[in-house]
C-alpha cells in the first residue's frame, strides 16, 4: 500500500495540469473523513483499477465539474460470481497512482477487502428487475455486488457526483435507478464507450486477450456498427444485421461465444419490440477463450 502523501502547500485540490501534485492515496474511511473537509464539491470515479484510456477519460470528466476528484480503486468480490476472474483480475496499485497523478486526481481510495467487508456481509442492495436480465442473467449476483459496493462507496465518499462509463450501460441504468429509488442525492454523470483505434472498446478485460482473440473479439463492435446502420429499418432489421456479423465470428478461429444480442429501453433494459420509438440501446457479451466482454451502443429509434 502506497504511504499517504500530503498535497505540498500552495497546492490546492483540483488544480490539474502536468505539474500536478500526485494524488493522497488512502486505503480507511478514517482518512477519508480527515481529508473530506478540504476538497470542496467532490466528483467520485469507482473503479477496479487497471486503468485505461475509458478511466482516464471518466476522470478528465470529473474534474470539470467539482473542486476535488477522488478515484476509488477496489476489485470487489461481491460482484464476481464462482468461476469469474476475481483471484486474476490485473491490480497494479503503483501504475494505477501513477495514471491518477498523470490526469490530476486529487485522492485515490483504495481499501482493502477486510476495510470494505470487516465481517460477515448480511444486508446487500437488490437491483431489482432490471437486474435479473441480460447482465444479471449471464452473471447471477453481479448487480447486488455492484450495487451494495457503490452504496457503501457513496456512504464513505459523500461525493456530489459520481462518474460511470456508458461501456457498462445496465450497470449505468441500475446504479441511476438505484441512486432515485434510494435518494441517495448524487447526480450521476457518465460519458460516452471510449474506442481502441480498431474499434474494441477499451476495458481492463482486453489485456487478457491473445493477438488472435483480440482480432476475434472486434467481432462486437463490428456488429453494433453494422446494427446502428441499419437503425431506420426497426428492432428487427438492427438485430438482423448485427446477428450477421456475429454468425461469422463464431465460425471464426478463435471463436466468439455470444451470450446474447439485445435491443433494449435504456431506462428499464426491457427488449423493444418493433412498435418502439425513442432510445435505444444495441448491448452484446461474448466470450473469446477465457476473456468476457461486453459492448453496447446507443441508438435512436
Ligand atoms: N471503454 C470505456 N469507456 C467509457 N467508460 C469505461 C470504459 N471502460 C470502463 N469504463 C468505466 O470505468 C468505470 C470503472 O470500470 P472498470 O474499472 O470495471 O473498468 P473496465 O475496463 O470496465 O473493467 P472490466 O474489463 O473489468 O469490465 C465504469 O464506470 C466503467 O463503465
Ligand atoms: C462500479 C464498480 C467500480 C463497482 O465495483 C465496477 O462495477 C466497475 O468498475 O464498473
Ligand atoms: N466493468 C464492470 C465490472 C465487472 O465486470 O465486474
Amino acid at each position: 500500500m502506497t504511504e499517504p502523501t500530503a498535497h505540498p502547500a500552495g497546492t490546492a485540490p483540483g488544480t490539474a495540469g502536468p505539474a500536478a501534485a500526485p494524488p493522497v492515496v488512502v486505503s480507511t474511511p478514517e482518512e477519508l473523513s480527515a481529508l473530506r473537509p478540504s476538497l470542496g464539491r467532490i466528483a467520485l470515479v469507482p473503479t477496479m483499477g487497471a486503468l485505461h484510456s475509458g478511466h482516464r477519460r471518466l476522470i478528465a470528466a470529473a474534474r470539470a465539474d467539482a473542486d476535488s476528484v477522488i478515484v476509488s480503486i477496489f476489485v470487489n468480490p461481491l460482484q464476481f460470481g464462482p468461476g469469474e476472474d476475481y483471484q486474476r483480475y490485473p491490480r497494479d496499485l503503483d501504475a494505477d497512482v501513477a495514471a491518477c497523478a498523470a490526469e490530476g486526481v486529487d485522492v485515490v481510495f483504495a481499501p482493502t477487502v477486510e476495510v470494505m467487508y470487516p465481517g460477515e456481509q448480511l444486508v446487500s442492495v437488490d437491483p431489482g428487475p432490471m437486474g435479473q436480465v441480460l447482465e444479471g442473467e449471464f452473471r447471477p449476483g453481479f448487480f447486488a455486488g455492484v450495487l451494495t459496493v457503490v452504496a457503501k462507496l457513496f456512504h464513505l465518499v459523500r461525493p456530489d457526483t459520481a462518474l460511470f462509463g456508458q461501456k457498462d450501460a445496465q450497470q449505468l441504468a441500475v446504479i441511476r435507478r438505484m441512486v432515485r429509488d434510494l435518494a441517495f442525492g448524487i447526480t450521476v454523470l457518465s460519458i460516452p464507450t471510449v474506442r481502441d483505434p480498431d474499434g474494441l472498446a477499451t476495458s481492463s478485460r482486453n489485456a487478457y486477450l491473445s493477438a488472435e482473440e483480440r482480432t476475434s473479439a472486434l467481432a462486437l463492435s463490428r456488429a453494433l456498427l453494422a446494427g446502428a446502420d441499419a437503425s431506420v429499418t426497426g428492432p428487427i432489421g438492427i438485430l438482423t444485421a448485427a446477428r450477421a456479423v456475429l454468425a461469422e465470428a463464431e465460425a471464426a478461429t478463435p471463436p466468439v461465444a455470444v451470450d446474447y444480442l439485445a435491443l433494449v429501453d435504456p431506462g428499464t433494459f426491457g427488449e423493444v419490440t418493433g412498435e418502439y420509438r425513442g432510445e435505444a440501446v444495441l448491448a452484446v457479451a461474448a466470450r473469446v477463450g477465457a476473456t468476457r466482454l461486453i459492448d453496447n451502443v446507443p441508438l435512436t429509434l
